[in-house]
């Protein structure tokens, strides 16, 4: 495998290797996954969530992989931690935006971004949060999980990749996340995405979060937006502007009967080179 450049960034310290490969040159497919699970590593390698490859929509593997480009030049390659594709990655592409702001390949503004879930329009300034219309987030049925021993009950909410919201007053200090939640699998053939989250008195939320192909993440932006909207349903709402309070940082949700938008930080902290060898000393 030869050189491969790269940048880190996260938002809200849910964290991802940004892959710059406009023409899509870089197999990230190859021995299931191999390169994307060996970046995410967090002790062997850059250690991530999930990788974010900037391929141009008109490449032959965007194309290939049936994106409809529409008014988007860039296909944000959402892949995460484990090797495995997702449909859609809230964090992430904001961090993507953020990325082609700084490398000169946007200017500030709104842009569309195309993924796996469809076109999302990303609002990027030089500084400051940045902001996503993440479409619909459509509630589906009420499902049942196990969380740490805990049996809990959520509602499964697609947000372009699935999710299951469980609204609960449990201790979210001391559940642990770190190993998959049970779920139902003819509900979730794909797997899914399982939030846990507390309304607090000043209507904001706490959530955490296990992800699917990534394990438990310091923030997840469309399971962010899928607790948002859990909560406002379990208070009977549909519409409203929900504070949720991540490990990793607060978000801004807003929701309103035709879409979702997700508001918050995106920054870039790193860039380098992988595989190459070190310089020579002098
Ligand atoms: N962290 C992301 C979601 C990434 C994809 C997810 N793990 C899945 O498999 O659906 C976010 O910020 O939305």
């Amino acid at each position: 495998m030869g050189h491969v450049e790269f940048v880190k960034g996260h938002g809200t310290e849910n964290d991802f290797v940004v892959l710059p490969d406009p023409d899509g040159s870089i197999d990230l497919d190859a021995d299931e996954g191999l390169l994307v699970r060996a970046l995410c590593h967090r002790r062997r390698g850059i250690g991530a969530d999930g990788v974010l490859r900037v391929v141009r929509t008109d490449a032959p593997v965007a194309v290939a992989a049936g994106i409809e480009g529409g008014d988007a030049t860039w296909f944000m390659d959402y892949r995460n931690g484990d090797g495995s594709l997702a449909e859609m990655c809230g964090n992430g592409v904001r961090v993507f935006a953020r990325y082609l702001l700084d490398a000169g390949l946007v200017a500030p503004g709104t842009h569309p971004v195309a993924t796996r879930a469809g076109t999302r329009w990303v609002t990027v300034d030089r500084t400051g949060p940045v902001t996503v219309d993440m479409g619909p987030a459509v509630l589906g049925p009420a499902s049942t999980t196990v969380v740490d021993g805990r049996e809990l009950t959520g509602v499964a909410v697609d947000v372009g990749n699935p999710h299951l919201a469980c609204v609960t007053g449990t201790d979210l200090e001391g559940l642990d996340l770190a190993a998959p939640p049970a779920y139902d699998r003819s509900l979730f053939p794909h797997g899914v995405n399982v939030e846990v989250l507390t309304p607090l008195a000043d209507g904001a939320v706490r959530l955490r979060v296990h992800e699917r192909g990534s394990g438990e993440t310091r923030s997840c932006g469309t399971g962010t937006v899928a607790g948002a909207v859990a909560a406002l349903d379990a208070a009977g709402r549909h519409t409203g502007t929900v504070t949720v309070h991540t490990p990793g940082g607060t978000l801004l949700v807003g929701v309103d009967g035709a879409t979702t938008t997700l508001t918050g930080p995106a920054e870039l902290v790193a860039h380098g080179t992988w595989g190459a060898a070190l310089p020579a000393r002098v």
